[in-house]
């Protein structure tokens, strides 16, 4: 006899299968395949988060009945967390409850993240905030047509190696520049094993290269204004985000983007576009030791293993300092990030701690409550 409910299962499994998947354009793997099948098993649908609001998302999944990629709105209330990392964002894949009976289609588990870009929420707090996550590629689009901010450059290549994601610089509107080279190399010097290009996605100039370096899931960061969403607009062939009008004279204009969005691209991959952020504070991890390599390699050279670069003899550090090859610029800002980082582990130590003591609190309460331990 025909068995509707198991039939279904083997369509939802042909659908979450990563070469025949409607989900392979939005980044579906072999390794999600094996990730989800539990999921699949209990006839949950996979999904990938486009963007998400208050208690709710967008997510593209397989249509259980075309086969073809379709985006929902869902509930994400049961995946939600008193931490923020933990929470559903742009890029997440999660497994969604279609049942027929529910309000509205249901986030009921997230999948481990393979890269999370991850970075301290505004302000004093030191919360940390996800922006974007299972991430191939970071994109730092930084404007030509202002002066290199080397420092803030060097900040988002911190947060971008500690995602585990690819970082890649951009420098964007070539067509209002003559002197690129110069500029890119300078911001080669701040940015050590990273491909820098120099884009215009006014006249296309340096597109084919960018997106040949955009293969799987591309993030694009940056400050307002530098053209994040035109970049993206141009890599889709689509106008997908909106783009700010310009302001006359500096060419920043006002702040458009308001959201994280994920964005199919038509020669495969997907790109997250991000508001332009204001505040990009570290949430600590390794990610400014591998944004200033080239300071921790002659770190290795100093007498001292534990040499602080401040007056030790033998200093290999100093020593480029006084020579020139190490810029006074990179040095500092590779000390603030490095402060920065400090206190923020620091403070995480602090949280957990009292974390740790809230629960063990609880405990003692509910044994208190039940008379005490059960002895024996
Ligand atoms: N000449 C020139 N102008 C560009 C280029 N790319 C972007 N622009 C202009 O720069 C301005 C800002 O572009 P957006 O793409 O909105 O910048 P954004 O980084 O997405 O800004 P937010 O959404 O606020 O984060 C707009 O006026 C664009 O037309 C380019 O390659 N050349
Ligand atoms: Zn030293």
């Amino acid at each position: 006899m025909f068995n509707a409910a198991s039939d279904n299962r083997n369509n939802l499994s042909n659908l979450n299968d990563s070469a025949a998947s409607p989900l392979a354009g939005y980044g579906w793997t072999a390794e999600l395949d094996e990730l989800f099948a539990p999921f699949a098993m209990a006839g949950l649908v996979a999904a990938r988060i486009v963007r998400v609001d208050r208690g709710q998302c967008d997510a593209v999944l397989a249509d259980p009945e075309t086969g073809e990629p379709r985006t929902v709105r869902a509930d994400t209330r049961q995946v939600g967390d008193a931490d923020m990392i933990n929470c559903p964002c742009t890029g997440d894949w999660a497994a969604v409850d279609l049942s027929a009976g529910l309000p509205m289609p249901a986030v009921v588990a997230l999948l481990p993240r393979s890269t999370a870009i991850i970075r301290k929420v505004a302000g004093k707090r030191s919360d940390g905030q996800v922006l974007a996550a299972n991430v191939d590629t970071v994109v730092v689009a930084a404007s030509l047509a202002a002066e290199p901010d080397l420092g803030r450059i060097e900040r988002f290549l911190a947060l971008a190696w500690e995602s585990g994601a690819e970082p890649l610089v951009a420098l964007t509107k070539a067509d209002l520049v003559n002197d690129a080279d110069f500029i890119r190399a300078e911001v080669e010097a701040a940015a050590p094993g990273v491909t820098v290009l120099v884009v215009s996605a006014e006249t296309g100039e340096g597109m084919d290269v960018l997106r040949a370096c955009t293969p799987g899931t591309t993030a694009v960061l940056g400050q307002s204004g530098v053209g994040k969403s035109t970049l993206t607009n141009a890599l889709a062939g689509a106008e997908v985000m909106a783009v700010q009008e310009a302001r006359s004279g500096d060419q920043k204009g006002r702040h458009t983007t308001t959201a994280r969005e994920l964005v199919p691209l038509p020669g495969g991959g997907v790109l997250i576009d991000t508001p332009g952020l204001r505040e990009v504070g570290l949430y600590g991890g390794e990610g400014v030791a591998l944004a200033f390599a080239d300071i921790e390699a002659l770190a290795e050279g100093c007498r001292f293993h534990d040499c602080h670069h401040d007056s030790e003899p033998g200093c290999a550090v100093r020593a480029a300092l006084a020579d020139g090859s190490l810029p006074e610029r990179r040095m500092e800002s590779y000390r603030k990030l490095q402060r920065e980082n400090d206190w923020i582990a620091s403070r995480s130590d602090a949280r957990l701690a009292s974390a740790r003591l809230k629960k063990w609190k609880t405990i003692t309460k509910t044994m208190r409550a039940a008379g005490g331990p059960v002895k024996r």
